[in-house]
């Protein structure tokens, strides 16, 4: 594989990369960890070594919530009107904009993805998080309630009324495959809320977060009310999960993960949101407009090279269609060019690492000795043997690993099905709920069955169509708690009651 194309790093991305060591923040200051230690993060391409991160520990992270605290109790942060801090929720969002083509550079660099993935995707998707939450902060509002009470002093009447108030320190837990909108979806919302942050990036991804929180500062954010703690995660991240004054804990990542930090967070029963895995069906009906479903179903599973979340990695075609559709993703598969993320040819950059590739193949491999056929790709290639090339999967039982489990990479698998009672209740057999897509032109036939799918969102004639407003999360083993749109709010409010006497 020729990676030669690859573009260089912008001036402000390599004046970026150039740094001797990307530190912690810790109330307002740029600190080593300190234990002193640092560890190596890597271009997944090449297997190059591109920083050097400040590797935190417990101690860290007690100083970084002790800052929060300090800002969330006492500072300046406590006293900015919903108005100030939506101006400064707009401003990060204008000094984010303004650094575009360095965020989305080295969001490649750090984690592969084709340079459009970021530049056009998902730094925008960012951005709009805090634009979307800038208009949420004047927003918190509460409601009087008419109670039934009888208790009626002579001249007085009873006043009940509810606030919203912030939930305090947020400890947000990040994975690496879309690193920094995902960070962004937890810093918007609870900032907006009047809450305090401490952040703890992917092991894999902590450039972009760095780079963010510097620009969160440069906006003019209080200090502590952002602090970032990289680090890996059984020792920054457990320690973040576990801290006694920490009063929420944002997670997005694996449901293995996520089920850490549920235990880790019974000590205080603290608040926890949870946006985990999935293995979201993709479903094309006999009525299907295939000439934008079959693309559309390659893209929902190869986009980011299939590291999404929501990636559409169960495919079920209607009989009446299948082969055409099988055929269709086939080709659509071979065409997709694999390259380093920085070649502007690229459509698919390499995984995550090349243990991750290595995880993928062994699924491959896994699902070809349960009886499937690899109809294309399933080979892993590059310099780093990071690349795993786009793969369709036929001749699947509903009960092999590869149709039950997240792989997290460019892997499809395709089945036929007869009617939509029967697609239902396969698209339902799964531990998983976060998406679902269904391609037809019957819309009302597909509302019905909106309905019916245990999923947190449904895409019809569409997938992965993400908006600042919309809200995203799961059902059943994908988590609970809402990301983006109002509802993401509730992550970051306490209800309080006031019933008075007046
Ligand atoms: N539902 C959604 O919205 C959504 C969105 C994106 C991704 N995801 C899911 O995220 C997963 C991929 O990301 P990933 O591999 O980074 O997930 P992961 O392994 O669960 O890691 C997520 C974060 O948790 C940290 N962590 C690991 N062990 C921990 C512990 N014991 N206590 C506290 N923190 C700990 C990790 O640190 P280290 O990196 O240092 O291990 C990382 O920062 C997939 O399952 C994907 O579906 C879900
Ligand atoms: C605007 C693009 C958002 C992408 C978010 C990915 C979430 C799941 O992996």
């Amino acid at each position: 594989m020729d990676l030669s194309n690859a573009l260089k790093p912008n001036a402000e991305a390599a004046a970026f990369l150039a740094r001797v060591q990307h530190k912690l923040l810790v109330d307002g200051e740029w600190v080593s960890s300190q234990s002193g230690e640092t560890f190596d993060t890597l271009d997944p391409a090449t297997g190059e070594v591109i920083g050097k991160i400040a590797r935190g520990n417990a101690a860290d992270v007690d100083a970084a919530v002790a800052a929060a605290r300090k800002a969330f109790e006492t500072g300046p942060w406590r006293a900015m009107t919903p108005m100030e801090r939506s101006q400064l929720l707009w401003k990060i969002a204008d000094l984010m904009e303004a650094k575009i083509d360095e965020l989305a550079e080295l969001e490649t660099l750090d984690q592969g993805k084709a340079l459009y993935v970021g530049r056009w995707a998902e730094i925008p998707g960012a951005v709009a998080q805090f634009r979307y939450f800038a208009g949420m902060a004047t927003k918190i509002e509460g409601s009087t309630i008419p109670t039934s009470i009888n208790y009626q002093p002579e001249g007085k009447r009873v006043h009940a009324y509810t606030r919203r108030e912030p939930v305090g320190v947020v400890g947000g837990i990040l994975p690496w495959n879309s690193p920094l909108v995902l960070t962004a979806m937890k810093i918007a919302p609870a900032m907006a809320a009047g809450c305090t942050l401490v952040l703890k990036p992917s092991e894999e991804t902590s450039l972009t977060t760095i780079r963010l929180a510097e620009l969160i500062q440069e906006a003019g954010t209080p200090q502590g009310v952002v602090n970032v703690v990289t680090g890996f995660g059984a020792e920054a991240g457990a320690a973040l999960a576990e801290h006694e004054d920490v009063n929420k804990i944002a997670f997005t990542g694996s449901t293995v993960t996520g089920r850490k930090i549920v235990d880790a967070s019974q000590g205080n029963l603290k608040r926890v949101s949870v946006e985990l895995g999935g293995k979201s069906p993709v479903i094309i009906m006999d009525d299907a407009d295939l000439e934008a479903a079959i693309p559309g179903a390659a893209n929902a599973i190869f986009f980011n090279g299939g590291q999404v979340c929501i990636a559409g990695s169960r495919l079920y075609a209607h009989s009446s269609v299948y082969d055409r559709v099988l055929e269709g993703m086939a080709e659509q598969a071979k065409a997709i060019q694999l390259g380093h993320g920085l070649d502007p040819a690229t459509h698919m950059g390499p995984l995550i690492s090349k243990g991750h590739a290595g995880k993928v193949a062994d699924y491959i491999a896994d699902g070809k000795k349960a009886g499937a056929s690899v109809l294309v790709g399933g080979e892993t290639a590059g310099p780093n043997q990071s690349f795993v090339t786009p793969t369709v999967i036929t001749d699947i039982k509903a009960d092999m690993r590869i149709v039950r489990e997240e792989i997290f990479g460019p892997v499809v698998v395709i089945t036929r099905f007869e009617d939509a009672d029967e697609v239902i209740a396969a698209a339902n057999d799964s531990d998983y709920g976060l998406a679902a897509g269904i391609w037809t032109e019957g819309l009302s036939n597909a509302t019905r069955m909106a309905e019916r799918l245990q999923a947190g969102t449904v895409w019809i004639n569409s997938h992965a169509m993400y908006d600042a407003s919309l809200p995203i999360g799961g059902m059943k083993q994908s988590g609970y708690g809402r990301d983006s749109g109002q509802a993401a709010m509730d992550n970051y409010l306490e209800l309080k009651t006031v019933c008075a006497i007046v």
